[in-house]
């Protein structure tokens, strides 16, 4: 990573010392003076705020650990470390999905495997105008705070969160409408050669990393949405390339598949979809 220019710390240092402490993290002036103002919000007194920037430039703590939370649509999902921090690439293809169910699958039951925070099982039970949510995740530390950003999002109480692997879990309550999921998908060499030290340092490997290819949970989500009779299928990737991949191991059983792509024009979502459903087809222009 290059150094940061002189004049640039002196500038903020002119400005703030707590700017300073942030830039070596977070690199730009307009950010760091973003990221200050949401930190002196949050901090109990200027000695708090002083140890939280240097938390975030030097320890690389990520923003959304020190600040407690994350919006993602509607919603303020509370993070803590243990749990992977939404993203806005999740949050995307999570709003535009609520929107097509809200109009066209109404009263559906949604099945959210590997659900973290629960922020798409969550954003489904408060904006698809859905009957039931069921998430599933085998982190402990992941369920239980799921069943609190449910409390802390006064979500109906239509949601549940069990806390189950999903090579064992079994829809055993029969049908589910849709099944939705964000499964670790980053090969275990990737880990170390391009996933940010941030991502490495703070965020939890098995939220992240599946087998030597990325591609260990997708055949696995693919036999429980047959087994729970789903109309749609929808998995988040992390590219093209494993996009198609995805789509190869759904093999020809749907009516139809196709890749979503994110607002940076990656392949961000596979979804699949049986008679009916062809609506799951609609991804908006702008994502290219
Ligand atoms: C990429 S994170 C997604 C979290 C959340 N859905 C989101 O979009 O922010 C993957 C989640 O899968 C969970 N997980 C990993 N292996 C699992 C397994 N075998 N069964 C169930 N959940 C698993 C992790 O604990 C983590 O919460």
């Amino acid at each position: 990573m290059p150094r940061l220019p002189a004049t640039l710390l002196r500038k903020a240092s002119r400005i703030s010392p707590n700017l300073r402490l942030l830039l070596p993290e977070v690199r730009s002036l307009s950010l760091a003076k973003a990221e200050l103002r949401w930190l002196s919000e949050h901090a109990q007194s200027a000695w708090d705020l002083t140890s939280l920037c240097l938390r975030r430039g030097r320890l690389h703590e990520p923003l959304q650990y020190l600040l407690g939370s994350q919006p993602f649509s509607s919603l303020d999902i509370a993070v803590t470390p243990g749990v992977l921090i939404p993203r806005p690439e999740t949050e995307q293809y999570t709003v535009h999905l609520a929107a097509l169910l809200r109009a066209n699958l109404r009263g559906s039951r949604i099945l959210d495997l590997c659900t973290g925070t629960g922020c798409i099982a969550l954003t489904l039970a408060a904006e698809a105008a859905a009957e039931e949510v069921v998430g599933v995740d085998v982190s402990p530390v992941a369920v239980g705070l799921a069943r609190k950003n449910m409390v802390r999002n006064s979500v109906p109480g239509k949601v549940r969160f069990v806390e189950a692997d999903i090579r064992e879990f079994n829809p055993e309550e029969g049908r589910f409408d849709v099944v939705v999921s964000n499964p670790p998908y980053v090969a275990e060499a990737e880990w170390w050669r391009s996933v940010g030290g941030s991502v490495r340092k703070w965020e939890p490997k098995l939220a992240v990393v599946a087998d030597e290819e990325g591609d260990e949970f997708y055949g696995r989500i693919q036999e429980i949405a047959v087994k729970a009779q789903a109309k749609v299928l929808l998995a988040e990737v992390g590219g093209m390339e494993q996009a198609e991949r995805v789509r190869r191991i759904w093999g020809e059983g749907w009516e139809g598949t196709d890749i979503w792509k994110d607002y940076a024009g990656r392949g961000r979502a596979v979804v699949a979809w049986r008679k009916g459903a062809e609506w799951m087809k609609e991804c908006p222009e702008i994502w290219g």
